[in-house]
């Protein structure tokens, strides 16, 4: 397995359908800037959720903004990643509307994630004034 892996028929098992899903991530941590700043964030959301002690509910919350965004950018990436095998180099109305559309998903969930930010971590962090 790998991301050089040149396998084109069915996965023949668990594992490996698995292995295949793992790729995938690893390739979005190495190879999509965006990601992995989404990803930084998400870590800091966590942290500095332990350290102002959220509810269980606040983590759900924080959770479900965190799998949104990360959501939107596996969309993105999909849909980045087929343009570009459909339409190579080649200057195409509906594959501009097709990469804009799939920013903006992102875009629209960093938006949401940023009100539940505001609204988990502001009170929380008003404790401490
Ligand atoms: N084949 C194309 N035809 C028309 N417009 C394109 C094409 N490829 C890219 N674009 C335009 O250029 C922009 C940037 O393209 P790129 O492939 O870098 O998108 P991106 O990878 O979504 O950017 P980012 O990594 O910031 O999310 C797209 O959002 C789109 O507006």
């Amino acid at each position: 397995m790998g991301l050089n892996d040149k396998q084109v028929k069915k996965n023949k098992s668990f594992w490996q359908s698995f292995g295949h899903a793992f790729d995938g991530v690893k390739s979005l941590v190495l190879t999509e800037r965006n990601f992995r700043k989404h990803l930084v964030f998400a870590i800091l959301a966590v942290v500095l959720g332990i350290i102002v002690r959220l509810t269980i509910n606040e983590w759900l919350w924080v959770t479900l903004a965190i799998f949104m965004v990360v959501t939107a950018e596996v969309l993105n990436t999909v849909v980045e990643s087929i343009v570009d095998l459909v339409v190579g180099e080649r200057y195409e109305a509906a594959a501009k509307k097709a990469k804009d559309v799939a920013a903006g998903g992102v875009l629209l969930a960093a938006f949401f994630a940023v009100i539940i930010g505001c609204f988990v971590y502001i009170p929380e962090l008003l404790k401490f004034v």
